[in-house]
């Protein structure tokens, strides 16, 4: 018998990121453009108590002109996989970033773009003349529309056992969107709500007893959720482009808010703020499946009756993100 975890039953399914980045393996595998910080983050935490709760390291291999960090494929063996890719931490962008923005900024003309797709009245008077922003400008304001500025992390992409991949996440902000999100991501399924749940909290107490994440900023990292129907789920910590040691006299605690030049990122007021919100998404399944007298043991699909029960109880704003 063929263990499931040994066969590859997906193809690569993208939920964010820069396009063009990932390149196929052999199975079991995945090539991502080198970064000198992400190779360095990589080979550092395969020594760390997170190693196992990030993709395996392999080394650097060449393609084409190109070297590629290879790593483990976090979908292998899953069936039509769901995924969800969270990006944590209450800041998206490098001191230095803003640092450079302030002594020599650069007009973004995609950015201005960008924003103004989303929010046309989002520049000001200066940046509709200009027709561009700074970085930094951009990535504050995708802070403040998201959820990252008040919960410290945000949604970046959503499929839904190998449906189509949606983005449209970026200006949801209110905490009851967020869980009406985990419940369509997981078909309200208590199992897989609690594996996620453990998990989580596991790697909370592993990053509370990490070397690696007491001397790191970690910017723009993702927690990336996966299951399938069959009930086999993880998470794990991806993308760690923008994760850079912090100066030595900066001691970092990542629990509280950043002030310039302290290089906190709030990564654990993120994670604590994820994981209360999965637990109370994993109540109110529980609780609509104690009122429907319904046996979640039968693992059916809960997620439209506990959509209604937050309807009724008034919720529910608008059906946004239904469509999953
Ligand atoms: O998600 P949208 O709104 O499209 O904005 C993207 C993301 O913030 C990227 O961050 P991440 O990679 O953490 O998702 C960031 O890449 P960086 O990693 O380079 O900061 C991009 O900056 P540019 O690459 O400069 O465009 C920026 O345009
Ligand atoms: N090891 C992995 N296994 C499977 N999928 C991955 C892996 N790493 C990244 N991905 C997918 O690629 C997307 C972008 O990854 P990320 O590392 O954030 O890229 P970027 O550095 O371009 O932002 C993730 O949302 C996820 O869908």
């Amino acid at each position: 018998m063929v263990h499931w975890s040994l066969r590859r039953q997906n193809s690569w399914v993208q939920l964010a990121g820069h396009e063009g980045n990932f390149k196929a393996s052999e199975r079991g595998h995945i090539l991502k453009k080198f970064s000198p910080i992400e190779n360095a983050c990589l080979v550092a935490l395969m020594e760390d108590v997170l190693r196992p709760y990030v993709p395996t390291y392999y080394g650097l291999v060449e393609r084409d002109e190109q070297t590629y960090i290879k790593m483990e494929d976090l979908l292998m063996g899953l069936e039509a996989p769901s995924i969800m890719d969270c990006k944590i931490g209450i800041r998206t962008y490098l001191e230095e970033e803003l640092a450079k923005a302030l002594l020599k900024p650069t007009p973004r003309k995609d950015m201005y773009n960008k924003m103004v797709a989303l929010e046309p009245d989002a520049p000001t008077p200066e940046e509709h003349k200009q027709q561009a922003v700074t970085k930094p400008r951009y990535m504050q304001w995708r802070e403040s529309v998201s959820s990252t500025a008040s919960l410290g992390f945000r949604i970046e992409g959503v499929t839904v056992e190998a449906g189509p991949v949606k983005k449209n996440f970026k200006k949801m902000k209110s905490r009851d969107k967020i869980m009406e999100t985990f419940v369509l991501f997981t078909k309200g399924r208590k199992d897989i709500l609690a594996t996620y749940l453990d998990r989580l909290e596991k790697m909370q107490t592993a990053l509370q007893n990490s070397e690696f994440f007491r001397t790191h900023e970690v910017i723009g990292s993702s927690l990336l959720f996966v299951h399938d129907r069959r009930g086999f789920s993880n998470v794990w910590m991806i993308d760690f482009g923008k994760t850079t040691p912090a100066p030595p006299h900066v001691t970092l605690r990542h629990d509280v808010p950043w002030e310039p030049g302290t290089h906190e990122d709030g990564y654990l007021l993120g994670l604590k703020n994820l994981i209360a919100a999965f637990r109370d998404t994993m109540r109110t399944v529980e609780e609509t499946a104690e009122e429907t007298s319904e046996c979640l043991e039968q693992q059916g699909d809960i997620s439209d009756k506990v959509l209604r029960k937050r309807e009724i109880e008034g919720n529910t704003t608008n059906g946004e993100n239904k469509e999953l």
